[in-house]
């Protein structure tokens, strides 16, 4: 199998789970996942309160060997078991996730294009590029309605540590990209050239653009 592996980064609440659903949509049973976040360390010594602390941001508590290792058995052709970090806790959950390997693997984080042994497993690097305003309205939304979080403490989180490691690793790492995407998924144009891409490259007639990105998605 000759895999075709797309990364996709930008900062919190840019889009970019957004653009994978509408790649993977775009060709379905043909792409696998995996998630920068589901890589987030155990940290077995400290307490919740302790954990809760933690700056989620810094590339140190992430264990990204672990997934290019993992990356590097998809695109052999091998079946991984990627681990599920689990928000509530602070910590790693005690499932894995299957994952098969596909023609298209879809690699998204915050992070992976700040991490130069992740960019040398891209063929394609995406950049979902959104402003901090809208970025931090949709985290505020996100953490406090799906993560149970209270707004000072979203508040806090983004201040001391979110704001500060976009700026010192996410923000400089967009110059590793080969594409630009404003809007994510919902930049239509971006998304028929990447489908397009991606179809010629896997031998797939995509399904008409309108047919997928449903009106209001
Ligand atoms: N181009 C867009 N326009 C409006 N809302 C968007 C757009 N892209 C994503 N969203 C919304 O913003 C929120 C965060 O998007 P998401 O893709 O989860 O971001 P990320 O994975 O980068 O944190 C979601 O509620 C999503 O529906
Ligand atoms: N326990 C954790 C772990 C991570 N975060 C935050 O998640 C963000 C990355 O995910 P996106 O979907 O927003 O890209 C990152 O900014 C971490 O701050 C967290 O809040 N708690």
């Amino acid at each position: 199998m000759n895999t075709l592996v797309i990364g996709i980064a930008g900062g919190t609440g840019s889009g970019k789970t957004t653009l994978t659903r509408a790649l993977t949509d775009a060709f379905p049973g043909k792409t696998s996942v995996i998630y920068h976040d589901n890589y987030y360390r155990a940290f077995p010594d400290l307490t919740y309160e302790e954990r809760k602390r933690i700056n989620w941001d810094s590339p140190d508590v992430f264990d990204t060997a672990l997934m290019a290792a993992q990356l590097r058995k998809l695109i052999s052709g091998q079946a991984i078991e990627s681990p599920i970090y689990d928000y509530s806790i602070y910590n790693p959950s005690d499932q894995t996730e299957h994952i098969e390997p596909a023609d298209v693997v879809i690699v998204e984080g915050i992070l992976i294009f700040a991490d130069p042994t992740i960019c040398s497993l891209l063929d394609i690097k995406l950049f979902v590029d959104t402003d901090a305003d809208v970025r931090i309205l949709r985290r505020i939304k996100r953490d406090v309605i799906d993560r149970g979080r209270t707004l000072e403490s979203v508040e806090k989180q983004y201040l001391e540590t979110v704001k500060p490691m976009h700026e010192l690793y996410v923000e400089p790492s967009k110059h590793n990209a080969d594409i630009i995407v404003p809007e994510g998924g919902r930049n239509l144009v971006a998304l028929d050239m990447l489908i397009h891409r991606i179809a010629g490259q896997i031998g797939t007639v995509p399904a008409p653009i309108t047919e997928r990105v449903p009106e209001g998605a």
